[in-house]
């Protein structure tokens, strides 16, 4: 099943900076696992914003709610879920 997911990240501004670094260290091994796990398919940056726009194929809801609670910053995270349908004029 097709997600597309929007993570919007608001770190204290005086978040401990030793924290922060291995928060954010965490969250890039987590997501590259995932990737090369085949289960976090797009990872974009909004450009300009501390956000990103996302496509997961998981296997259901449970599984996707499942990976985005273990995020590293979940906590300090904002997260919009889109559902995904085909659309009809795709060619891809
Ligand atoms: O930077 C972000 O958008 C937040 C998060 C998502 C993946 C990752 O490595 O960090």
């Amino acid at each position: 099943m097709l997600f597309a997911v929007q993570m919007t990240v608001n770190l204290a501004p005086d978040m401990d900076p030793a924290d922060r670094a291995s928060t954010i260290a965490a969250e890039k091994q987590y997501a590259q696992q995932l990737q090369h796990a085949g289960e976090w398919l797009h990872l974009w940056r909004c450009a300009g914003q501390y956000s990103n726009l996302s496509v997961f194929d998981v296997a259901d809801n449970d599984r996707l709610n499942e990976v985005l609670w273990a995020l590293p910053l979940f906590p300090y995270m904002d997260i919009t879920v889109t559902p995904l349908a085909r659309h009809p004029s795709a060619i891809h």
